[in-house]
């Protein structure tokens, strides 16, 4: 006999009471037990169209809805009495004709009572969208035989409506035919695989014994550990013979992606060493976390990745050298830089100095006045006249000298020194998430370690989050990814309404430093729920107060104050954000800077105080030197409100006091 669990018995089982849920585990072990057990009361649900469907008696109220067929017993779903009968009654466990794919389908006719009508009306007022599609093309989806018809009636307005009945993998499809993607199509071969497709994996899990089945039951139901949509298994199966990367929106599955392509590498031999790279320590143990999960009970596995920031690792890898560098802080880089201008007698302003030396001088190792002079402007002022090159060299060849006679070394200078002097390669796979934000000396390092070599580097990221620094030309750092990059088009995270919102903040296409376009059109969510809330407010005070409103709404849900945040541009505007957790009364709401939520996600956000003054940064427009400096901080702070909003699962809030961002300003037209 074998003993499945479902994801709707994990998922029904979250909604109980936390007494309940013991009681409903304990019985679950029990018919793992012995599912014929006396004790559970077992007995054929009869109005149910499916006769493998049992009710298991968990107390006076509560029952649990099993499956049985042959020798299987799938766990299938929780509930109240009523509740657990009627979700019985309204399905019936099949393997799906063409996919082979085994899925909990609802009866149409009981959802049809409901809602057919709506669609037959809204039909007649437009488009149907896949009225053309015969039965073989719709079956590929994975679409029940009995919900064709349905399916043919979709218009844009009852997609989504109709998708949320479907199976996922149906859901998904329908989803990215209608905004024009082709559907990815998973026909088991041979047909009958049930249990075992890949498709029927991200909703049924077997649980071999007691431990297996207390695991399923106490942890979140990690989908994406045991399911991964084609796109994504493509991204981690494929061999590249030089760097790659996966790119997509926010919540498209990257990171996910990172993961999967970073075990896959490690468990094809004992000598694969992978590291898996990001650029903040919290990100770091983010991987770290997710990787355990997914290297459970593969130890041997798990050894063979290594997890963290470039910087770390350039440290790890710098120690042979390393010891006697230190490295020079930024109060003391500033101070130098300063010195030198003076001693120079410069009239540059220091400002300009810093980010010359950052973004030129020390991301690029230059350290002679030659390769100064010819290095192209990358990311920076394009024209430069000759003789102001020389006056900048002139201070930056004495910041050079000042720094060795201190000792000291930039953290920039550390990597290039690392990629120039590595000894062996300790790597044999590089991967980095959150690629975006990588930095020049960062990528010299990442190169000089994973070489040319095939499945050497890959990146996952998006250009859209880029919050942190400046673009550059990869080739110019010796990484060429051109034909060797493709996007993921299926949203994850966020409902359809919240992406399609943020959506709206930035460009349908992006383009890269390297000519490159990033076309972010063509997205599909996997579910649907409440539209954001956007508004403005005459005073601080106000915004406050109606927040903490809508946080005690949001709570009076099922979501739980850990699963809220509330997300403010910087330091200043927390006191704002903690006056609104105080009107909702709630101190387990996150309150977070927008910087620090990438890679975070949550059921509900509040971003506030998106006043114009506030973002973009008003701080950081006073600094810009020129045309091109206000244009990248215009757009990094567009991407931050984007990784702000984005990391909004189920619900989302945005506010300001007027004048609000402009960036706000695009999204208050919108429809729900
Ligand atoms: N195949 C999958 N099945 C189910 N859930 C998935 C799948 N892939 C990703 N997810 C879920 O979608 C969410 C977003 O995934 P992930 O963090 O990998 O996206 P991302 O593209 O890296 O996002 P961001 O750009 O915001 O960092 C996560 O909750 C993840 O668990």
């Amino acid at each position: 006999m074998t003993v499945l669990i479902a994801s709707s018995f994990t998922k029904s089982l979250e909604k109980l009471t936390g007494q309940e849920q013991s009681q409903a585990k304990i019985t679950a072990f029990d018919i793992q037990q012995n599912p014929e057990s006396p004790g559970l009361s077992l007995h054929r649900i009869d109005r149910c169209r499916d006769p493998g469907f049992w009710s298991a008696r968990v107390n006076q109220d509560l029952r649990i809805v099993l499956h049985k067929r042959g020798g299987d017993t799938l766990l299938a779903y929780v509930g109240h009495h009523d509740d657990a009968y009627a979700w019985a009654e309204r399905r019936r466990l099949d393997t799906h004709p063409k996919t082979g794919a085994a899925q909990l389908v609802e009866i149409r006719e009981t959802v049809e009572e409901i809602l057919v009508q709506r669609y037959v009306e809204e039909a007649v007022k437009k488009p149907r969208l896949f009225a053309e599609e015969d039965d073989e093309t719709l079956l590929s989806w994975g679409i029940p035989e009995d919900w064709l018809a349905t399916v043919r009636q979709a218009t844009e307005d009852t997609v989504l409506d109709i998708a949320g009945h479907l199976p996922d993998e149906a859901q998904e499809a329908i989803l990215s035919a209608a905004v024009g993607e082709a559907p990815t199509v998973r026909i088991a071969d041979p047909i009958g695989l049930g249990f075992a497709h890949p498709d029927a994996l991200r909703r049924f899990r077997v649980v071999g014994d007691e431990q297996e089945l207390r695991a399923a039951l106490d942890a979140p139901w990690d989908e994406w550990a045991v399911f991964l949509h084609p796109a994504q298994q493509e991204f981690v199966d494929r061999d590249f013979n030089g760097p790659a990367r996966v790119i997509g929106s926010a919540g498209t599955g990257k990171t996910v992606v990172a993961l999967h392509r970073a075990v896959r590498l490690a468990s094809e031999s004992p000598d694969h060493r992978v590291l898996l790279t990001t650029f903040s320590e919290d990100l770091a143990e983010g991987l770290r976390s997710k990787l355990e999960r997914l290297t459970l009970c593969r130890s041997e596995v798990a050894a063979r990745v290594t997890v963290g920031t470039m910087s770390t690792v350039a440290w790890q890898l710098a120690e042979p050298f390393g010891r006697q560098m230190k490295i020079v802080g930024k109060d003391e880089l500033s101070a130098i830089i300063a010195d030198a201008a003076r001693e120079a007698k410069s009239k540059i302003d220091t400002d300009f100095l810093e980010d010359e030396w950052r973004l030129i001088v020390d991301a690029w190792d230059v350290r002679d006045r030659d390769r100064y002079l010819e290095l192209p402007r990358l990311g920076r002022k394009i024209r430069m006249a000759a003789s102001r090159r020389e006056e900048l060299w002139a201070i930056f060849s004495s910041v050079r000298a000042e720094l060795s006679s201190r000792g000291l070394e930039t953290e920039a200078g550390l990597m290039h020194r690392v990629a120039q002097n590595l000894p062996d390669p300790p790597f044999s796979h590089v991967i980095v998430d959150e690629a975006q934000d990588i930095s020049v000396p960062e990528l010299t390092l990442l190169a000089a370690i994973a070489g040319d070599r095939p499945n050497g580097l890959f990146f996952a990221g998006d250009i859209g989050q880029r919050i942190f620094r400046s673009p550059f030309p990869w080739k110019s750092a010796g990484v060429d990814i051109q034909g060797r990059s493709r996007s993921l088009k299926v949203n994850y995270r966020t409902s359809h309404q919240i992406r399609s919102h943020a959506d709206h903040l930035l460009p349908p296409r992006l383009l890269e430093v390297e000519g490159g376009e990033d076309r972010r059109t063509g997205v599909t969510s996997v579910f649907h729920g409440p539209a954001p809330k956007t508004a403005t407010f005459a005073s601080a005070e106000e915004e406050s107060q109606s927040l903490g409103g809508w946080l005690r709404d949001v709570i009076g849900g099922d979501i739980r104050p850990s699963e809220i945040a509330i997300l403010v541009r910087s330091e200043d505007e927390l006191p704002r954000a903690t006056a609104a957790r105080e009107y909702a009364g709630e101190a387990d709401i996150f309150v977070i800077l927008m910087h620090d939520a990438k890679g975070r996600e949550f059921r509900a956000v509040a971003v506030m105080a998106c006043d114009a003054d506030i973002l973009p940064s008003e701080k950081r427009l006073l600094k810009a030197s020129d045309e091109r400096d206000l244009k990248e901080i215009f757009d990094t702070e567009r991407h931050l409100l984007y990784v702000a909003a984005t990391r909004a699962r189920e619900q989302l809030w945005l506010s300001a006091v007027a004048p609000a961002s402009e960036f706000l300003e695009d999204l208050f037209d919108m429809p729900d």
